[in-house]
């Protein structure tokens, strides 16, 4: 068993791209197979190296691990034997019309009330109007016959799938600079590096019909291979997710300090009827299941990805974490923050409010006296786990305060935030000369 994930490098890989590479990589290591990485490079025009590298490193940073690594742009002399072969067997054969000339026939046919499909003009084409069209000055293009027939497939998601190839237009697969299509250069790569299950998105169902015709023209049988086509991810809005709009690029949610594994224990059962869990790669793999993943598009849910991601970093060790902390935060401040923030990148507030400075926040004026007698009473250092008690019991006996009136005027004035960690754990990390400085600050 072998599989692959082959993004085009156009852009930074999002959510949705990232949802395929994983159950490749997932299926594969369930099973003990192969899983390859392809870099769909044939676009030169939008294929840019930058991007061969960034996906390579979003994909490590995931944890998944590739046993083979690809590039289309080195494997031309395949598919020009491809190519050849093709042609040899006229299933290739040169168009000359214009982009002008189709659009008009396009509009021509919706007028007559046909499938705005191509009218396989070119296929009537004699040799000598071949040649002249070449003592012109014009230069072929090739589009593949498509067989008149319906493509079946079992598919490992959807389920019995079906493509009416006679009507679909017979697809370029050569330009007239002789360059490739992927739509080729994918078919051949696949029975060539020995791909046995094709996992991908849902955006390329007809494109499976077509490629299956294709591989068959190239020698091997409709059901050389499997096809699993997860729904398309769509982004909070149910708009399409695009490489070319950062947003739920993996890089912008790295950036933010959301944890790979949160990523992957998400993505792995999005959409499936499993509730995601907090896992490790191999025991995500363990488990997987993607009969288990729903025909329906599924929504990207940032809230769910976030209560993940806190959970996990509930249970990170201050070694685990170190690097990516503010410098000179400690173990003491790691233990009392950890559990009340949804990602890493949140911690910084919380490393000013204990070591460096904040915002004042506006306090109520009839908090002044309060706050003021919050300083008098603030016991002598050394502070402990236990001084927030002894100091707030102190406060209730000689204010008659409770409850949210004395501890809400504190919590905002030291913090600036209504909610946070408990206030036990980061008053000793502020120490005396903050807890009164803020305190008469917010007093004024
Ligand atoms: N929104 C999405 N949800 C799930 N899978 C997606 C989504 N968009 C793309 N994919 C899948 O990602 C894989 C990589 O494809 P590709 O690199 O062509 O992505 P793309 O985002 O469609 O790229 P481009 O915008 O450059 O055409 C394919 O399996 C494709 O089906």
């Amino acid at each position: 068993m072998k599989l692959r994930f082959a993004p085009s490098p156009t852009g930074l890989i999002h959510v949705g791209n990232a949802r395929q590479a994983i159950a490749n990589a997932l299926y594969a290591r369930h099973y003990g197979g192969r899983f390859l990485l392809r870099i769909d490079d044939t676009d030169v025009a939008r294929s840019r190296e930058e991007y061969v590298t960034a996906l390579q490193a979003d994909l490590q940073w995931l944890g998944i691990e590739w046993d083979e690594f690809v590039r289309q742009s080195d494997r031309l002399d395949r598919y020009a034997l491809a190519i050849e072969h093709l042609k040899a067997t006229g299933r290739l054969y040169p168009c000359f019309e214009s982009e002008q000339e189709l659009a008009s026939k396009r509009e021509a046919r919706i007028r007559a009330r046909k499938p705005p499909i191509y009218d396989r003009a070119m296929l009537k084409l004699t040799p000598q109007q071949r040649a002249q069209a070449e003592a012109n000055g014009k230069v072929p293009y090739w589009r593949f016959r498509l067989s008149d027939r319906m493509v079946r497939w079992d598919d490992m998601v959807m389920g019995e799938s079906r493509v009416k190839l006679p009507s679909i237009s017979d697809p370029v697969l050569v330009r007239a600079d002789g360059t490739v299509l992927y739509t080729l250069a994918s078919v051949v790569d696949d029975i060539e590096t020995g791909i046995t299950h094709v996992v991908r998105g849902e955006d390329h169902v007809t494109n499976t019909g077509v490629q299956i015709d294709i591989a068959v023209a190239l020698g091997v049988a409709a059901d050389h291979f499997r096809f699993a086509h997860l729904p398309l991810l769509l982004d909070e809005g149910g708009g399409k997710l695009s490489k070319r709009f950062d947003g739920l690029s993996l890089r912008s949610l790295r950036q933010d300090g959301i944890e790979p594994s949160a990523i992957v224990s998400y993505l792995a059962r999005l959409g499936s009827a499993d509730d995601p869990e907090p896992m490790s790669f191999a025991e995500q793999a363990a488990s997987y299941d993607l009969s288990r993943v729903s025909r329906s598009a599924a929504r990207f849910d940032m809230r769910q990805l976030l209560g993940l991601n806190r959970r996990i970093m509930h249970t990170m060790s201050f070694e685990e974490v170190r690097p990516r902390l503010p410098e000179g935060a400690t173990e003491a401040f790691w233990l009392a923050v950890r559990g009340n923030v949804d990602m890493i990148g949140e911690l910084r507030h919380w490393w000013d409010v204990v070591a460096g400075s904040i915002v004042p926040p506006v306090m109520e004026a009839q908090e002044r006296d309060y706050l003021l007698k919050a300083v008098d009473l603030l016991p002598a250092e050394p502070w402990g786990p236990e001084t927030w008690k002894t100091w707030t019991t102190a406060l209730k006996e000689a204010t008659g305060r409770t409850g949210k009136a004395l501890f809400h005027p504190l919590r905002l004035s030291l913090t600036g935030e209504e909610k946070g960690p408990e206030m036990r754990d980061l008053l000793p990390l502020m120490g005396y000369d903050r807890v009164a400085g803020r305190l008469r600050i917010a007093a004024r």
